[in-house]
């Protein structure tokens, strides 16, 4: 099996470039956890919304406590939701989820949106998700200055190691780079052959910022929920682009997506709770796809978003 390859931060440190995603892990999650780690994961990307913190935390004790891996071997990614962006929230709630984890540390923690809602005590309503009061999103005062400062705040006192942005978009960027006291070190998007987020991209690592894709596979998670309007585009796993390199190299359609993004020096984090997927999702960086091949996926692209929260909310515009 290939190595995992890393990607190097701004601040010195390394990751994987190959993660493993927590968003809808919700049955068995230790046992997914503990698994994953034993297929050679070392980054796992987890978020107070995912509503599985702790069942994650028991996977990575049962793996460490059988010398399978140390602390200090795994990248523990977590995010701060929406409801926390206040400047008083933010460290408690941090507190809560490392305790959650069974950790003393996040690797990497970012802020989940550009978005700040009322703050829901965890205690009545957990996860609080997106429909905070009564099934209605309620927004909060708090800039995303409050907040960033706040989070900057984990770093000085040791809860955090890097710290990062997501689903923010460019000009939201070049404001906080204007006051960040602690640049971004990771900005994490939706990127697929359908958004391929080209001056995003750019810009970010222009700027020493690096990019986490998420939602490699394109549309299948939010058909999956059912939150998506039908989209009149190919599933990404048919298309016949990917399916014709896939045939070439001998790879699923599945690696064809991701290796598209490592080779444009994305971090991925595919999510999977099929065993049998979990080496394919991981070991797929031993190919080189040509400079042809990459721009050819990238010319899907269709600026198509399908973790678009007005889609599915009916308001909060957040990202036109
Ligand atoms: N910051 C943010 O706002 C967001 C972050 N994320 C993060 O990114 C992660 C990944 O994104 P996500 O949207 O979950 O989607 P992915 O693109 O990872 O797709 C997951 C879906 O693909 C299926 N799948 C996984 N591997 C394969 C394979 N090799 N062949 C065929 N099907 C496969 C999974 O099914 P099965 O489990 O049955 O294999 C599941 O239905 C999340 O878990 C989360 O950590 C995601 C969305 C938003
Ligand atoms: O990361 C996530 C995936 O997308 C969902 C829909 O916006 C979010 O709620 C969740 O937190």
């Amino acid at each position: 099996m290939s190595e995992v390859p890393t990607i190097k931060l701004n601040n010195g440190r390394e990751i994987p470039q190959v993660g493993f995603g927590l968003w809808k892990v919700t049955e068995d999650t230790a046992n997914v956890v503990y698994e994953a780690i034993k297929a050679g994961y070392r980054l796992f990307d987890g978020a107070f919304d995912y509503g599985n913190e702790k069942e994650a935390g028991k996977g990575v004790k049962k793996a460490i406590d059988e010398g399978i891996v140390k602390r200090e071997d795994l990248v523990i990614v977590s995010k701060l939701w929406n409801t926390f962006h206040e400047k008083e929230r933010v460290e408690p709630i941090v507190r809560q989820q490392l305790e959650w984890w069974g950790i003393e540390y996040f690797d990497v923690f970012y802020i989940h949106f550009p978005v700040a809602l009322q703050y829901v005590d965890p205690k009545d309503s957990y996860p609080s998700g997106w429909n905070t009061l009564d099934g209605k999103v309620v927004e909060s005062k708090a800039s995303i200055q409050e907040t960033w400062q706040a989070v900057e705040h984990l770093v000085d006192i040791g809860l955090a190691k890097s710290i990062g942005i997501s689903n923010f978009q460019g000009s939201l960027i070049i404001d906080l780079l204007r006051y960040a006291r602690i640049r971004p070190a990771l900005l994490q998007v939706e990127i697929h052959p359908y958004l391929s987020q080209e001056e995003l991209v750019t810009f970010a690592q222009k700027e020493g910022i690096a990019v986490t894709g998420y939602s490699s596979f394109g549309p299948l998670s939010f058909v999956e929920l059912k939150w998506i309007k039908a989209i009149d585009c190919p599933k990404l796993f048919e298309h016949e682009v990917i399916t014709k390199l896939a045939s070439k190299y001998q790879k699923t359609p599945a690696q064809i997506l991701l290796r598209w993004a490592t080779s444009r020096g994305l971090a991925v984090i595919p999510k999977t709770t099929d065993p049998k997927r979990l080496a394919e999702n991981l070991y797929f960086n031993d190919f080189k796809l040509t400079g042809e091949e990459v721009s050819k996926i990238t010319g899907l692209n269709r600026n198509i978003r399908f973790n678009n929260p007005p889609d599915y909310l009916g308001t909060l515009h957040i990202f036109a």
